[in-house]
């Protein structure tokens, strides 16, 4: 018999992740369907491919990580028959008890921003997961309708902070008007909406293993953020532990590390992928959780 859960499906985002994260392991693994990984599977690369791709991966790793990531680029660009594949996935997740963070990656005007909530974040709407990737680059203060969706529906967000490629640095390492960074700046912003939540606010960053000093470098406190601390780059990008404990420190114990083909490069056998799962969170348990 399985326990009863600790947490009703009706708390915030941040404390269901909390729950997951103790229960299964630090580990979020990303669902991105690159062709390569579909030839490798023995799949066509279109919406059926895409279609027994994802649900492998969700059988695969339903109970043994704490979220799955779609990324919708690779649903996307099958059109609307790839965006059904994600709608799916996102609703049979929902059935097996796992989390979703749909990594949409969306920013636009405050206006158009609506639009996306409500695409997103919404009861009821097909896309809508337990969590959203954003860009905050457009000001943070035009997240505003997602932040406020998100929060009347126990949704979270993950807003972009210190992302894992290179590129990102020139943009999220300068300083803005204030004198602050941008990166820094963002991570304020998100403690204030965070404020006062227990065990952990529902406003997360996404903050790049790959990153070494960078959280350092721009004066960013990710320990202040008191929300979870999306962390991809581990595996294919090449982070692992030792990365993830230089880059988090003080903060790890609010990090989801996130890894897409680290994992699913041990398909298409379920029981190769859930191994692959398996360790992957146990290594980000031991760099995040012990001690
Ligand atoms: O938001 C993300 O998840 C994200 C942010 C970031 O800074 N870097 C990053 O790699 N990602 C996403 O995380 C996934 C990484 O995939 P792998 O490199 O295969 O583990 C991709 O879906 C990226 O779009």
């Amino acid at each position: 018999m399985s326990a009863a859960p600790l947490v009703s499906s009706d708390a915030p985002f941040g404390a269901r992740l909390a729950a997951a994260m103790d229960d299964h392991g630090p580990l979020c693994v990303g669902v991105d369907p690159h062709v390569s990984l579909l030839q490798q599977w023995g799949l066509p690369d279109s919406p059926d491919g895409l279609r027994d791709f994802s649900l492998r991966v969700l059988e695969a790793v339903a109970g043994h990580a704490a979220a799955l990531k779609p990324q919708a680029a690779f649903f996307e660009r099958h059109g609307s028959r790839g965006l059904a594949v994600l709608e799916e996935l996102v609703a049979s997740a929902r059935d097996a008890g796992i989390l979703t963070i749909v990594d949409a990656k969306r920013g636009d005007i405050g206006s158009t921003m609506a639009a996306y909530a409500d695409a997103f974040l919404r009861d009821g709407s097909p896309l809508a997961g337990d969590a959203l990737t954003v860009s905050p680059f457009l000001g943070f203060g035009s997240l505003a309708p997602a932040l406020d969706l998100a929060a009347s529906t126990g949704r979270g967000l993950f807003v972009l902070c210190l992302t894992s490629n290179p590129e990102g640095a020139s943009v999220q390492h300068a300083t803005t008007t204030d004198g602050t960074t941008v990166a820094a700046s963002v991570a304020a912003a998100a403690a204030q909406r965070n404020a006062g939540a227990t065990p952990l606010g529902s406003v997360g960053l996404v903050v790049g293993a790959t990153v070494g000093e960078a959280a350092t470098a721009t004066a960013t406190d990710l320990a202040a953020v008191n929300g979870p601390l999306l962390a991809p780059g581990v595996g294919a990008q090449g982070a692992g532990a030792a990365e993830l404990r230089h880059v988090f420190g003080d903060a790890r114990r609010a990090v989801l590390a996130s890894s897409s083909r680290g994992v699913l490069a041990a398909g298409p056998e379920i029981l190769g992928l859930r191994a692959a799962a398996v360790a992957a969170s146990a290594q980000a348990r031991d760099a995040l959780r012990a001690g």
